[in-house]
C-alpha cells in the first residue's frame, strides 16, 4: 500500500519536473526567436523503450533533429553521421562529454570526460603509449586465451545460457586486458587480487555515479598497480610503455586502470553480440573456416567484426550542452543532453543497402568514411581502442570458427540493458568442439 503510494508520488514528481522543464525551455526558445526541435516530451512507456527502432521511427516522422525525454533529461537526438559530425565540430567548446565523472578517484578523471588543453595533453600521451604496443606480437597469446575459454564452454553439460556464455567471455577479455594494459599475466600472484578488485569496482560495467564502495575498490586497484610497478611492469603492455617514457602521473595511471575495466566490459559485450548474430547465418562462420589461414582469413574476420559493430553494440555519442546552442535553425538549451544516434545512422539504407541484413562483404576491401560508419566516435574523443577492438574480435571470430559449432536452443528479441541493447537473456545454445579443434 505504502509502496504503491510512493510509486505514484514519484511518478507525479517526475511529471511535474518534466512539465517545468518543457515550459522553461519553451519560454527561453521563444525569447531567442528559434524553435525547440520537434517532438513531444513525455515519459516513455516501457513498451516504447523496448523498441530498438524507436528513435529511427521518430527520425522518419520528425526529421534528423528532434527532441525526446530520455533518461530523465531533455535530449536532442541527431540522426545521420554527417549532420552529427557537423554538430560536434561546430559546437566544440559549447558541449562536454556526458559520461561518469571520475575526478574524485584520480585527478581530472577519465580521458573521455576531459576537455580543452587537459584533454589534448593526455590524449597525446595515450596516442603515444598505444603506438608503443604492437598487437601482432600478442596474436598467439590472444588465440590461447580465446581458445581456452571456448574449449571450457564446449566441455560444459547441456545447453548454455546467455549468462554462462557472457561470464566466460568476460573471463577471456579480463585476462586479455590485464595482460595487454597492465602487463599482468595469468600466473602472476597479483592476477587474482586484481581480477577480484575489478569485480568489486564494477561488477556489471562502469557505474554512472562514483560512490564510497567504488572509491574503496579504486584505492585497492591503485595499490595493486603500485605493486605491479614496483616489481617492474612487463614492457610490452600499455603500463610498461608508459613507464618506459618517464614517470606516469596519477591521471595516466587512473586512466589505465579505468581503461582496463571499460574495455573488458565493452569487448565481452561485443563478442556475445557476434556469437548471437553469427547464430542466425551459419554460412558466415563457414566462410571464415574456408578462407586460407593468414591474411585472407583475417581480412574476412575483420569485416565480420566491423559489420557486427555496424549492426549492434555501438549506439550513441552523448554530449551535454554547456551553453545555449542554435543548430540547423533549432534552439538547444544549455544543460540539456544531445544524443548523436550512431546505431540509427548505421541503418541508413542510402549508406548501407538492406541495412538490417548482416553482410560482412560491405567491409571487405572497402573503407567507409566517418560520415558513413563511426562505431568508435567522430570527433576529438574518438576511441583509442578502435583497431584493438577489431583485431582482438577478429581473433575471437577466427577461433570461434576453428573451435566450435553450436545449435541455438532458445533466443528472443534484443533487450535494453543498462548501457545499450543486448542479445536476449533467453539465448541459449548447445556447443560442440569441432573434431580437428
Ligand atoms: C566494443 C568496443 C568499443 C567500442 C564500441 C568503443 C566505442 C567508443 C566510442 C564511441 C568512444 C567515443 C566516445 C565519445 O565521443 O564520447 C570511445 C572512446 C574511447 N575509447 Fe572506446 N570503444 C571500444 C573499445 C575500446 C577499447 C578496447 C579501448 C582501449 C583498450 C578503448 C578506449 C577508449 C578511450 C581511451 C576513449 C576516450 C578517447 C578520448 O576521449 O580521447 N575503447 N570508445
Amino acid at each position: 500500500m505504502l509502496d504503491n503510494s510512493l510509486i505514484r508520488l514519484k511518478r507525479f514528481g517526475k511529471s511535474l519536473h518534466l512539465r517545468r522543464v518543457t515550459l522553461q525551455h519553451g519560454f527561453r526558445a521563444a525569447l531567442k526567436g528559434k524553435p525547440l526541435p520537434p517532438g513531444r516530451l513525455h515519459i516513455l512507456s516501457s513498451t516504447a523503450l523496448a523498441n530498438q527502432f524507436l528513435l529511427l521511427e521518430e527520425s522518419r516522422r520528425l526529421g534528423p533533429i528532434f527532441k525526446v525525454w530520455w533518461g530523465g533529461k531533455f535530449t536532442t537526438c541527431i540522426v545521420g553521421h554527417e549532420i552529427g559530425r557537423k554538430f560536434l565540430t561546430e559546437n566544440e567548446g559549447k558541449t562536454k562529454a556526458a559520461t561518469t565523472d571520475l575526478s574524485d578517484l584520480f585527478p581530472f578523471g577519465f580521458l573521455r570526460a576531459l576537455e580543452g588543453e587537459t584533454h589534448r595533453k593526455y590524449r597525446r600521451i595515450f596516442i603515444d603509449v598505444f603506438k608503443g604496443l604492437d598487437l601482432a606480437d600478442h596474436d598467439a597469446f590472444l588465440r590461447r586465451v580465446v581458445r581456452k575459454v571456448l574449449v571450457q564452454l564446449a566441455q560444459m553439460e547441456g545447453p548454455l545460457s546467455a549468462a554462462t556464455i557472457t561470464r566466460a567471455f568476460k573471463k577471456a577479455t579480463t585476462e586479455m586486458q590485464l595482460r595487454l594494459i597492465l602487463g599482468v599475466k595469468r600466473d602472476d600472484p597479483l592476477y587474482e587480487p586484481l581480477a577480484k578488485a575489478y569485480d568489486d569496482y564494477a561488477p556489471n560495467g562502469i557505474f554512472l555515479v562514483a560512490k564510497d564502495k567504488h572509491r574503496a575498490a579504486y584505492r585497492r586497484l591503485r595499490a595493486l598497480v603500485g605493486q605491479v610497478i614496483e616489481k617492474g611492469a612487463t614492457p610490452d603492455s600499455l603500463l610498461g610503455v608508459a613507464l618506459s617514457k618517464g614517470d606516469p602521473d596519477e591521471t595516466v595511471l587512473g586512466n589505465l586502470i579505468q581503461m582496463t575495466e571499460a574495455s573488458r566490459y565493452d569487448l565481452h559485450g561485443l563478442w556475445f553480440w557476434i556469437m548471437n548474430m553469427l547464430s542466425r547465418d551459419p554460412s558466415i562462420l563457414a566462410r571464415v573456416r574456408a578462407a586460407a589461414p593468414g591474411p585472407e582469413r583475417r581480412a574476412f574476420a575483420r569485416s565480420v567484426a566491423q559489420e557486427s559493430l555496424r549492426m549492434e553494440q555501438s549506439e550513441f555519442i552523448h554530449r551535454a550542452t554547456t551553453r545555449d546552442i542554435v543548430f540547423d535553425g533549432f534552439f538547444l538549451p544549455r544543460d540539456t543532453r544531445v544524443r548523436i544516434c550512431v546505431w540509427e545512422g548505421h541503418r541508413d539504407p542510402i549508406k548501407f543497402a538492406a541495412p538490417s541484413t548482416f553482410d560482412p562483404e560491405r567491409f571487405l576491401g572497402e573503407k567507409h568514411s566517418m560520415d558513413t560508419y563511426a562505431p568508435f566516435g567522430m570527433d576529438k574523443h574518438r576511441c583509442l581502442g578502435g583497431d584493438w577492438t577489431i583485431e582482438t574480435s577478429a581473433v575471437f571470430i577466427e577461433e570461434l570458427a576453428s573451435t566450435l559449432e553450436w545449435d541455438v536452443v532458445s533466443d528472443g528479441p534484443p533487450a535494453r540493458g543498462v548501457f545499450h541493447f543486448e542479445p536476449s537473456s533467453a539465448f541459449s545454445a548447445r556447443l560442440k568442439l569441432l573434431q580437428d579443434a
